[in-house]
């Protein structure tokens, strides 16, 4: 039985904060940063990655291999690539083949340039800061890597966004990169990342022919295989016999695909974290269901009060979201831009015979349902289109969310009618 020490003064508490913790034995375990050393249901991912690749080692230079990784948010895409890419360069050296394993964020490197200058750096390859396009970038880095010798994987992670930010040209040039170099030795393979494929199915045939070679698909999980993944975070960050089995299997049973959940492994984890957190916090020696279920209303307390702030708005601002939740299902895409959102809202309000409100007017709804937490904006990076505001919802589109927003969509245009 694990004895919890009974804090009195301000001193104790302090103290017994500091000194090793009853509930965790290694946290960092549990941050996203964390690589476990295995990764339970995601076996036949990697031996699909593994297959793609086989070619660098058996003709290296023959082929720049493309593999296309998409599913849903939390499937562990991002921790498989990058499992997969750090071990494979480390079987390649044992062949004699070098290798290096790069993993750029387009969401954080956002253009063309940006990208090329992490991939540089990643290499710890000296570039001026200014001075050089992206293009004469990708010449170093590949003058670099034939006078070693060597190849590189770069793994394009959220490459949805670099899709839909991007010019036309930028995504030609890093897709068809030997169309530009006159090498023959292929020295760059792509592992591009997407939440799914509608994004590329819009490109350009030629470029998604270079794209979609090989395309692994990774499925939300069923609670039997984020129990097993939990099992592992448990056996690692926490100390011995604190979190009980049942408490395992409800987490795992709130986000099973299986049992109705969104199947995300992050989540899952976050929720076991903030569990552990509180189950400290209570002075409880054993991580409870009760805690876990606080843990959950918690991290879900965020999206209720963005809901409950959308049965608030006026009827403009709904037919602005509703503009937006449109706009999503049709391209299947996160992130809009300003003119494609005022476009479609102008829309919407023709057909149930509204007059639509000016762009300033509209731009300060935008404003509004920022500060409300309902959407995000952000400015596009620099494409040869220029500038423009990006919306995005600051929660998942889901039916619930559809039928909140028709349902005070209709009260309102029925108050509207009432009135006239
Ligand atoms: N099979 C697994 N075994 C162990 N941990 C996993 C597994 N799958 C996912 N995880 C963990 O779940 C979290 C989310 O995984 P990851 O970031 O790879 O998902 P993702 O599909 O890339 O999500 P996003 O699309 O949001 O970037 C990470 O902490 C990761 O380590």
């Amino acid at each position: 039985m694990v004895r919890v020490k009974v804090t009195s003064s301000i001193e104790d508490i302090i103290e017994s904060g500091l000194t090793g913790s009853l509930i965790f034995k290694k946290p960092n375990v549990l941050t996203p940063e964390h690589i476990p050393p295995r990764l339970p249901h995601r076996e036949e991912k990697l031996r699909e990655l593994t297959l793609a690749f086989r070619d660098v080692v058996e003709d290296p230079g023959g082929t720049s291999v493309r593999v296309v990784i998409f599913g849903p948010t939390g499937t562990g895409k991002t921790v498989t690539t990058k499992s997969f890419g750090y071990a494979f360069k480390e079987k390649l050296k044992v062949r004699g083949i070098k290798l290096e394993y790069v993993h750029v964020n387009c969401h954080r490197q956002r253009t063309l340039y940006l990208l090329t200058m992490e991939v540089a750096s990643s290499l710890k390859l000296p570039i001026p800061t200014r001075g050089l396009s992206s293009q004469e970038v990708f010449k170093v880095i590949h003058d670099y890597l034939e006078k070693r010798n060597m190849y590189l994987v770069i793994t394009l992670d959220e490459f949805d966004y670099f899709i839909n930010t991007s010019s036309q040209e930028d995504i030609y040039f890093l897709v068809r990169l030997y169309d530009e170099f006159s090498s023959v030795v292929r020295r760059v393979s792509y592992i591009f990342i997407l939440r799914d494929l509608v994004t590329v199915s819009a490109l350009d045939k030629s470029v998604k022919d270079h794209i979609m070679r090989n395309v692994i698909k990774f499925e939300p999980y069923r609670a039997f295989e984020l129990n097993d993944i939990l099992n592992d975070r448990v056996r690692d960050a926490f100390q011995p016999n604190v979190v009980p089995d049942e408490t395992i299997t409800f987490i795992s049973d709130i986000y099973g695909y299986d049992k109705g959940g969104t199947g995300n492994a992050r989540l899952a984890i976050e929720t076991l974290e903030l569990a552990g957190k509180i189950a400290e916090l209570r002075n409880s020696p054993l991580v409870l269901i009760e805690h876990a279920k606080e843990a959950n209303s918690k991290i879900n307390q965020e999206a209720g009060e963005i809901l409950d702030s959308i049965t608030n708005l006026e009827l403009h601002p709904l037919l602005l979201l509703k503009a937006l939740l449109n706009l999503n299902n049709r391209f299947r895409i996160d992130t809009v831009s300003m003119g494609k959102l005022e476009q479609e809202y102008a829309g919407i309000c023709s057909e149930i015979g509204e007059e639509p409100r000016r762009h300033t007017q509209v731009y300060e709804y935008v404003r509004r349902m920022k500060l409300m937490g309902i959407i995000n904006t952000k400015q596009s990076g620099k494409g040869t289109r220029g500038r423009t505001t990006l919306v995005s919802l600051n929660v998942p589109v889901t039916p619930q969310l559809e039928n909140l927003i028709n349902r005070i969509l209709r009260m309102r245009l029925d108050n509207r009618e009432e009135s006239d």
